[in-house]
C-alpha cells in the first residue's frame, strides 16, 4: 500500500524502532469481525451463545470462530466470508464491525435502565452495541450531524430490534441546550483523520493530508465541549478515534481535561495479552502538558492505544472519563449492584442541575405529536391539529392500532408511552419534552402507520418482537429456500401446519404473520390459509 510520505515520516518519528513493525502491518490483511446482537442472542460468555428463542441459531453460527477478546459476543470472520449476505444478517442477529471499533462501547459499559447518548453515531455500530448492553431498557439517544448518514443509522437501529432509541440529526450544541446534563453515559466516537483505517479503506489514505490531524483536533475540541455539558454529575464520557495522531487522541483529552477540572480519566483494564498499549503522555506538546499539570498529564497513560502490529484489529484510541459527583451523590459507575441505575442523572434532573433544558419527566408534546393514554377511552379523543385527514383522524389511528394489537399481538404491550405523529404510531421510551425543536429522525420505536383502511405494522416492530408474542408466526430455517425467497420479496406457500398460533399449534386464523428465521423475526407477511403474502418492504429485501 502506498502511504503518504509525510505520514510515514511522522510515524517513524513517533515510534522509533517500533516503526518498522508498524509499517510492516500494512502488508497484512485487514481484520474483520461480527458482533452477535445481545438483544436477540443471549451471550453468556465467550463460546457460549444461545438464541433467545432457539438455541441452535447462535451456536451453529459462531462454532469454530475465534472470539474478539475485548468484546462480548464478538467473533473474527475471514476474508472469504460475506456475512452481509447471510439471512441472519437480515434478521439482525449480528452487526459487522471492525474488531478494534468494539472497544469504546465496552469501556463505556452502560447498565440497564441508564440514559445513554451516542453523539457521533452513524452508521450505528457502537449504538447497537450500547443498546444491547441496555437490554431494551433506559434510553439511547443516537445522533449524527450528517443527515444522509442518519438514514443508515435509523435502519441499523431498527434491524437490531432496538425499542428504546431516539435517532436525532443535530449539532452537539443544540442537543446540549435541549438535554443538559442528563446522561449517565455519553460516547464521542469522533470524526478524525482516520489513520488507523488505511488498511481497511484506501479512500482514507487518499483523503489524508498533513493538516488533517490539526483540523480534526479542532473539530473534536468543539464536540467534546458540548458533550461534557450532557454528562450527569457522576456520569461517564468515552472518547474514541480511529487515528494515531497525538494532536487528536492524547491532545484532545489533555485540552479537554485542562478546561474541565471536574472530569478525570478512569483507569481501565487493558490486558497486555490482547496487545493493548497505553496512551502516550510524552507526545503532548509542552503547552498542552503545562496546562494540564504533571499529575493529570501522567494519567494519560490510562488511555488506550490499539496498534495494528500489536492487536488483531485496526488502529484505534480510546479514553474513558468520569465527571465528579457532588459529595453524597451516588456515582453512576460501572457496577449495577453498587448503585441504582441512572441514579446520577436522575438526581441531576431532580436538582434541576446544569440541565439547561426541560426535564424528561415533564413532557411537552411537540407539534402534531400527541401522547396517548392506553385503553379504550383514548380512542374517543379528538383530533390533534394538523392531522392528516386522508387516513381518518387521530382517534381512527388509535382504534386501528388497538385493533391490530388485539388481533395480532394479544397480550403484548410496548414499552413507554404511545405517541401519534401524523399517521405514524411510536412507542417512546421516556417522555420527550425536551426534544421539541430538535431534528428527529425517529422519535421512538416506530410501531407502524395507519392507512385509509388498516394499521400496517412496521418492519421496526417486527424486528423488536419475540416470535411467541405474535398471534401468527411462520418459522423458517436459516438457509432454507423459503428464507431466501422471503428476503427477495416473493410470495410463499408454506405447509399450512408451519404457520402456528400462540400455543404453537397450527393456526386456525388468518392475518398478519411474523416471519421468523431460526427463532428470530425477519419481517411481516399476511397469511390467508394457503398463501403468505410478502409484506417485506423493498428497502429491507435482499438484492
Ligand atoms: C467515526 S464516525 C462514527 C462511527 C459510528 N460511531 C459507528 O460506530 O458506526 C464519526 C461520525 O461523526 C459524524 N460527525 C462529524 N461531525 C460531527 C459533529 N459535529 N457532531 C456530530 N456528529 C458529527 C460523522 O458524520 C460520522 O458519522
Amino acid at each position: 500500500m502506498a502511504l503518504p510520505k509525510e505520514y510515514v515520516n511522522q510515524m517513524r518519528e513517533l515510534l522509533g524502532e517500533e516503526a518498522e513493525d508498524f509499517l510492516a502491518s500494512y502488508a497484512e490483511p485487514k481484520k474483520t469481525a461480527i458482533r452477535l446482537n445481545g438483544l436477540k442472542i443471549e451471550s453468556t460468555g465467550f463460546g457460549e451463545k444461545e438464541a433467545v428463542d432457539k438455541p441452535s441459531a447462535g451456536q451453529s453460527f459462531v462454532a469454530g470462530r475465534d472470539p474478539v477478546p475485548w468484546a462480548a459476543g464478538a467473533y473474527y470472520t475471514d476474508k472469504t466470508e460475506r456475512p452481509g449476505k447471510h439471512p441472519y444478517y437480515y434478521a439482525g442477529l449480528y452487526y459487522i464491525q471492525e474488531p478494534s471499533a468494539m472497544l469504546p462501547a465496552e469501556l463505556l459499559d452502560p447498565q440497564p435502565g441508564q440514559r445513554v447518548l451516542d453523539l457521533c453515531a452513524a452508521p450505528g455500530g457502537k449504538s447497537t452495541q450500547l443498546a444491547a448492553k441496555l437490554r431494551g431498557t433506559g434510553l439511547l439517544v443516537t445522533n449524527d450531524l450528517a443527515t444522509e448518514r442518519t438514514k443508515a443509522l435509523a435502519k441499523n437501529i431498527e434491524r437490531a430490534g432496538i425499542g428504546c432509541a431516539v435517532v436525532t440529526n443535530e449539532s452537539p450544541a443544540k442537543l446540549a441546550a435541549a438535554f443538559g446534563a442528563t446522561f449517565d453515559r455519553v460516547l464521542v466516537d469522533a470524526p478524525c483523520s482516520g489513520e488507523g483505517m488505511f488498511r481497511k479503506d484506501e479512500d482514507m489514505v487518499r483523503q489524508w493530508d498533513a493538516d488533517a490531524p490539526a483540523r480534526y483536533a479542532a473539530m473534536q475540541d468543539e464536540i467534546m465541549l458540548e458533550a461534557a455539558k450532557m454528562v450527569a454529575p457522576g456520569g461517564r464520557l468515552a472518547y474514541s478515534t480511529c487515528t494515531f495522531s497525538p494532536v487528536e487522541n492524547e491532545g484532545t483529552i489533555a485540552r479537554f481535561l485542562a478546561a474541565h477540572p471536574d472530569f478525570e480519566i478512569v483507569a481501565t483494564e487493558s490486558p497486555a495479552a490482547w496487545g493493548f498499549a497505553p496512551g502516550r503522555p510524552e507526545w503532548l506538546t509542552p503547552e498542552e502538558a503545562a496546562a494540564l499539570g504533571p499529575d493529570r498529564t501522567a494519567r494519560l497513560a490510562d488511555t488506550i492505544r490499539l496498534w495494528p502490529h500489536r492487536v488483531r484489529g485496526e488502529g484505534h484510541f480510546a479514553a474513558l472519563l468520569e465527571r465528579a459527583a457532588p459529595s453524597g451523590m451516588a456515582v453512576s459507575g460501572a457496577s449495577p449492584e453498587s448503585e441504582p441505575a441512572g441514579a446520577a442523572a436522575a438526581e441531576s434532573r431532580k436538582a434541576g442541575g446544569k440541565t439547561g433544558g426541560a426535564s424528561f419527566k415533564d413532557p411537552k408534546p411537540g407539534k402534531r405529536t400527541t401522547a396517548v393514554r392506553r385503553g379504550a377511552e383514548a380512542a374517543g379523543r379528538g383530533r390533534s391539529k394538523g392531522f392528516d385527514d386522508r387516513t381518518g383522524g387521530e382517534s381512527d389511528t388509535i382504534a386501528r392500532y388497538e385493533a391490530f394489537l388485539r388481533e395480532s399481538l394479544p397480550g403484548w404491550k410496548p414499552p413507554g408511552t404511545i405517541r401519534i405523529k401524523g399517521d405514524h404510531v411510536y412507542a417512546v421510551s421516556e417522555p420527550a419534552g425536551s426534544m421539541q425543536g430538535l431534528r428527529l429522525v425517529r422519535e421512538g420505536w416506530l410501531l407502524g402507520l395507519s392507512t385509509r383502511h388498516r394499521f400496517e405494522p412496521s418492519q421496526a416492530l417486527a424486528m423488536g418482537l419475540k416470535p411467541h408474542q405474535a398471534a401468527l408466526s411462520l418459522q423458517l430455517a436459516g438457509e432454507s429456500e423459503d428464507a431466501i425467497r422471503y428476503l427477495k420479496g416473493e410470495t410463499l406457500q408454506p405447509e399450512p401446519a408451519k404457520v402456528t398460533g400462540l400455543n404453537g399449534e397450527p393456526a386456525d386464523k388468518r392475518g398478519w404473520t411474523l416471519v421468523c428465521l431460526d427463532g428470530c423475526p425477519l419481517g411481516w407477511g399476511r397469511w390467508d390459509g394457503a398463501t403468505l403474502k410478502n409484506e417485506l418492504l423493498p428497502g429491507w429485501r435482499q438484492v
